[in-house]
Order: C-alpha cells, then structure tokens, then sequence
C-alpha cells in the first residue's frame, strides 16, 4: 500500500538540514506540506490587550513561509497552510487525503503539543513521527530525565558540557527530494476546504504599511537566515561577541540569529556547526565559546518548558486582584511612555521593529514587574505579539525566571545603574525619543 505523509511544519521552516523533512521524503510515497498559521490564544489575547500579531512578527512569518513554499515549488511540488490550527481541521484533513504518517517537531508550547495527541488520539491507526527539529539536543542526549531537569541553568550547562561530544556537530544534510502531492490533491483541491496553497507570486498585504510604521530589520525564510549566518562569520564579530553581545543596539553587537532560529528557517545545529567551522579556522576564544553558551540558555528553557508543560503560563500572585492602576501603567510600558526612558526606548524599538536586544528585555520586564507592579505575563503575553523572534519557550521562561517563578531568585535590575552603564552618554535613549525618528537604528 502507498504511503501518504503529512508534514506538519511549525517552527522549523527549512528546507535544508530539516532531518525530521529528509526522513519523511524517505518513508512515503506521496506527501503534503502544510503551515500552521500564526495565531495568538485568547489566553494571550486577554492577558496582552492585543487581538492580533504585530505586524513586523507577521511579516517575517509571512515572508518565512513563502521562502519554504518557493522550495516546494522548485520542485513541481505545493505548500499549503491550514484555515485554523484547531485539531478538527487537521483530522478531517488526515481523513480526506487518507494519511498514514504525521511528520511534526516536538514543539515545546503545550497547545502545539495537544494539538497533535488530539488528533493521534481520534486516529488511532496513523502514525506520528515527532522529533527534536529545532534544538541541539534529542530527548536520548539528555543526561538526565526530564522530569529530573536541574533547576539551574549552570547545573543544566555543565551536565551538557560533560558530555562533550553532543556539541561537536558536523551537519550533512542534503536538501530533500520530496514525494510528489498525492493524486486525490492534485486532481481536486476542492476536496480539502480546510487548506489553501501559499501563492509566492501574491505581494504581501502588509508590507507596505510597514513602510509608513517601521524598519523591516529582518528578513524572513531559511535562504535570508543562511545569508545572515554567512555574512556574520565572514567577519570577525564572532570573536568580540562576549564583549559587545549586552550593547543595547548595533547590528553586530549580538548575533541576531534569533529571528531565524525561532521560526526554524535556521537550525541550532547549523549555527554550531558553522561556529566550529570559524574556531578551526580563525581559533577559539571566550567569545566564540559564549556564543555556544548563550545557545545553551536556549535549549534550557526549550527542556525547561517541555518540563513544566501549562505551568510555565501560571503565576501563583494571580493578577486578579490588580488594581485598574496597574492595567493603565501596562499601557503606557506597551507604548514605551513609563517615564523610565531606557525603558521606554527599548518599548519604542519593539514596536517599530519587532526587535530588542538582550539586556533591553532584561530592563523592560523588570521595569514591568517590579517597578510598576504588573503580572508578568501581561508583559510576556505582548511579547509575544511582538517580537519576530517569539519563541514560546524562550521568552515565557526568560520572562518567569525574571519574575523568580519556579523557585528561582527574582531578578531586579536598578535601571539608573544599568543606564550609566549601557547608556551613560544616552545616546539609545535619544534615538527612540522622539518617534518621529523610529527609522533611525544604529548600523
Ligand atoms: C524577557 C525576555 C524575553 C525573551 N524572549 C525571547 C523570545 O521570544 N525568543 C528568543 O529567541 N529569545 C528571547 N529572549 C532571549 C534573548 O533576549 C534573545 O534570544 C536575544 O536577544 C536575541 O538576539 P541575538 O540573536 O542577537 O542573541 P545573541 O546574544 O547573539 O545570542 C545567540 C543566540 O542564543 C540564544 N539566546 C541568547 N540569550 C538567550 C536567552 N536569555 N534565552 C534563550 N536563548 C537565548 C538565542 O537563540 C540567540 O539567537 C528573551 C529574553 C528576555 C529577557
């Protein structure tokens, strides 16, 4: 009997080094791709004040997606994305096009998650194939069980770092050659209501409203990403990373990896393979090894949200008993108007770029929390809409190890004392402050 597979990609929009798409194009006969769409939960829309994805999150997506489905094309092949991401429409659709394996990454957001042990569980007979798509490690490699996960980062760091051979990645993955559409599709597409295919020629409806708002900083889709990594180790940035990576601005002062590696157009194992690839040639540093570690943080908070499952989206002070005062500061920190101007700097970034670094998320959610007394999920929440890097495992963990959830210390950053130090000549803080001059980001 023909195998018919599902590819059910959420972030790990790639192409190439997509081991989790190279075994499916191995295992069946024919194949369907199809896109989650971008959504935000009415949990994240009660607690953010926002009913809908900013639009420098949506364009990077969109443009990520089209990047993908160009892939398929090139191969006489089609994308599609789903109308909803409710189970319902992805079972009818298994149904209809009689799919015998599902292909999807082990996502850590729960809801992604149930989404799929829905549909398994209606299905009994179909068979899932889940991985570890978008991080270093595989469930195996962890020294540990997962419900053993160290509480603390270093600990976490140093069991990885033990076994030292987990880091040493050398990537060879061929681009895949994919299955054709099974025929059902292909002759009528009318067949399944519930997916449409992704029209490359098609301008993007936003893109140009951006235009008036924003700066687009990022380009969205894995040969965008590919082009970033490459530019960014053909110079020497790598190897003044742990000196410049907590600037509040400058493009090569960080990496900027993150975008790409949150939707999956880029895979972790890529960035380490490469930065191996630049110590062999350009020698090892403290910098170089930093980058590593900072990718290190990544993958505790992927395992720690795999860990933790709906618990990471509780907060035990639960914000019902916040006043109104509250809501009315969240909105002014929302609009980057709190009156602690680094912060409001950082917030006024965001918002025209979709963007903020490290430390500028460090003071903006401690400014949240701690000055103006918030539930720091709110603040988690409008992040989420925001930030083309969103990574539901990153950013709800770095927001609930800020807030000291889990057992953890709370992190409370004195915003004079980082200002002189991140910006003593307030040259940031001028940048942002009048927003007539948004477009204005430091090269
Ligand atoms: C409140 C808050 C929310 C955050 N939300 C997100 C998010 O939604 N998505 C996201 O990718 N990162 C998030 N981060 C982590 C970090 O701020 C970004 O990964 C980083 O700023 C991205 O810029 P970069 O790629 O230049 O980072 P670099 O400094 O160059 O770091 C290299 C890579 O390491 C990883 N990394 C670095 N720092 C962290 C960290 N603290 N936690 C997890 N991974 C890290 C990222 O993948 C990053 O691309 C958040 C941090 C805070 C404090």
């Amino acid at each position: 009997m023909r195998k018919i597979g599902l590819y059910y990609f959420t972030n790990d929009l790639r192409f190439t080094h997509n081991e989790l798409l190279a075994l499916a194009c191995d295992q069946v006969d024919e194949l369907i791709g199809v896109v989650m769409p971008i959504q935000i939960s009415p949990f994240v829309q009660h607690h953010s004040g926002e009913d809908q994805v900013g639009e420098h999150r949506l364009l990077f997506w969109q443009r990520s997606v089209e990047d993908l489905a160009r892939q398929f094309e090139d191969q006489n092949q089609s994308l599609f994305i789903m109308r909803s991401s409710e189970a319902g429409d992805l079972i009818q659709l298994i149904k209809t096009c009689q799919v015998s394996n599902i292909y999807c990454n082990q996502h850590p957001g729960s809801d992604e998650y149930e989404l799929i042990q829905e549909a398994q569980e209606s299905l009994p007979n179909i068979k899932v194939i889940s991985t570890n798509n978008s991080t270093l490690l595989d469930n195996a490699d962890l020294p540990f069980e997962l419900n053993k996960l160290p509480k603390s980062f270093t600990r976490f760091r140093k069991l990885i770092e033990a076994g030292s051979e987990l880091l040493n990645i050398i990537e060879h993955s061929p681009a895949p050659v994919l299955p054709k559409l099974p025929n059902v599709l292909r002759d009528n597409l009318n067949i399944a209501p519930n997916i449409s295919v992704i029209n490359t020629s098609e301008k993007s409806q936003i893109s140009h409203s951006l235009n008036q708002t924003g700066v687009a900083l990022f380009k969205g889709g894995e040969n965008a990403g590919i082009a970033h990594i490459t530019d960014y180790f053909r110079h020497s940035y790598a190897s003044h990373y742990k000196q410049t990576r907590n600037a509040l601005d400058g493009m090569s002062h960080s990496t900027k990896f993150s975008p790409w590696l949150a939707l999956g157009c880029l895979s972790p194992k890529t960035i380490v393979s490469t930065l191996r690839q630049y110590e062999d040639q350009y020698g090892s540093n403290e910098s170089t090894y930093w980058i590593q570690f900072e990718l290190l943080w990544r993958e505790y908070f992927y395992w720690r949200a795999r860990a933790s499952g709906h618990a990471l989206f509780t907060n035990p002070q639960d914000s019902h008993a916040l006043t109104t005062e509250a809501k009315a500061a969240f909105n002014r920190w929302k609009m980057g108007n709190t009156n602690y101007p680094i912060v409001d700097a950082c917030m006024r970034e965001l918002n025209a770029t979709g963007y903020m670094s490290n430390r500028g998320r460090q003071l903006a959610a401690s400014c949240l929390i701690y000055e103006l007394g918030c539930d720091w999920r709110w603040g988690a929440a409008y992040f989420e809409t925001q930030l083309v890097d969103y990574d539901v495992a990153s950013n709800w963990g770095n927001w609930s190890y800020i807030a000291g959830m889990n057992g953890q210390q709370t992190r409370h950053f004195d915003l004079e004392k980082q200002t002189q130090m991140y910006d003593p000549q307030h040259e940031f803080i001028q940048r942002w402050a009048n927003t007539n001059e948004m477009h204005q980001i430091a090269k």
